[in-house]
């Protein structure tokens, strides 16, 4: 092994059978405002590819507003952000959406009376190609593509162990399965980056075990780097690799399970909260 390997072994330390890679996203010194409140105070972190990095923190810590930032909805003002190297100027959520970015949210979002399957489909506009015009000139083109599509939909159904649901409209759906589409739209997009607010939020214990090896096989089976805000502390102590902890739009701690478990002042936020 050369030197230059093995000092980045050295940094990239092996999880499971995955091997975490070098940092993909960095953020720098965020700061973000609405109106008068601070919701993000000068914050900083990283994440590693294939990494499942967590934010954690009491109820308006800041942890969606991160989330937000991330995904290009809101722009700080000020800090930076590095995406695989590159700083990014101000940018609109379908940037990220194209950059290989894709999430779910805390309410979920789905079109309750279409089905599974169409749900998910909607997860791969940006992978169409076709435009309108392409769709009236040449209809084969188009039902190809239809056709390829919905292959890679039917693979992600079969992935997620859904089936049996496939046909059903989604609101006739018991929550933790309307949980499990939202994921499967959001990887329908295959995105390299995977962003989950509370995926398991109002779930029961045998939801959120299914919803919590899903998430794992998506980032060893995929190489998905996921970055995962979640309420449960047993579940993000046991899916991840790093944590990062928010007060009060602060950062107060950032490391490994054990590491921020150990922190005086993430013990000091927690107490006397619900989490
Ligand atoms: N669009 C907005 N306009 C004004 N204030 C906002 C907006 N979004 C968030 N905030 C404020 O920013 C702070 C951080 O909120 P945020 O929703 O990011 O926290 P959170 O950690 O995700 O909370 P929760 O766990 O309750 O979802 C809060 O004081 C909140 O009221």
């Amino acid at each position: 092994m050369m030197m230059d390997d093995m000092a980045a072994a050295a940094e990239a330390p092996a999880v499971g059978g995955r091997r975490i890679g070098d940092v993909i996203l960095d953020l720098q010194n965020i700061s973000l405002r609405f109106g008068g409140v601070k919701a993000l105070t000068d914050i900083s972190f990283n994440v590693r590819e294939h990494e499942i990095r967590s934010i954690i923190g009491p109820n308006g810590a800041g942890k969606s507003s991160m989330l937000n930032v991330i995904n290009g909805v809101y722009y700080p003002q000020e800090g930076r952000i590095l995406f695989r190297g590159e700083e990014r100027k101000k940018m609109e959520p379908h940037m990220a959406a194209t950059q290989g970015i894709a999430r779910t949210f805390q309410n979920i979002a789905l079109f309750k009376g279409m089905s599974v399957l169409d749900n998910i489909m909607t997860g791969r506009n940006l992978k169409m190609k076709c435009n309108l015009l392409q769709m009236a000139l040449y209809w084969g083109a188009v039902q190809k593509e239809e056709i390829a599509h919905r292959g890679k939909v039917e693979e992600i159904i079969d992935f997620l162990e859904i089936q049996s649901v496939r046909k059903t409209p989604v609101g006739q759906l018991p929550y933790g399965l309307q949980k499990r589409v939202e994921l499967g739209r959001a990887l329908a997009a295959e995105p390299s980056l995977l962003l989950l607010d509370e995926p398991m939020a109002g779930m029961n214990v045998e939801e959120k075990q299914d919803m919590c090896r899903f998430i794992l096989d998506v980032n060893d089976q995929f190489g998905t780097t996921i970055v995962l805000i979640e309420h449960d502390m047993g579940v993000v102590m046991d899916i991840s690799d790093r944590v990062v902890v928010l007060d009060y739009g602060k950062k107060i701690g950032d490391g490994a399970p054990d590491e921020v478990r150990n922190n005086e002042e993430v013990i000091r936020a927690y107490l006397g909260t619900s989490h």
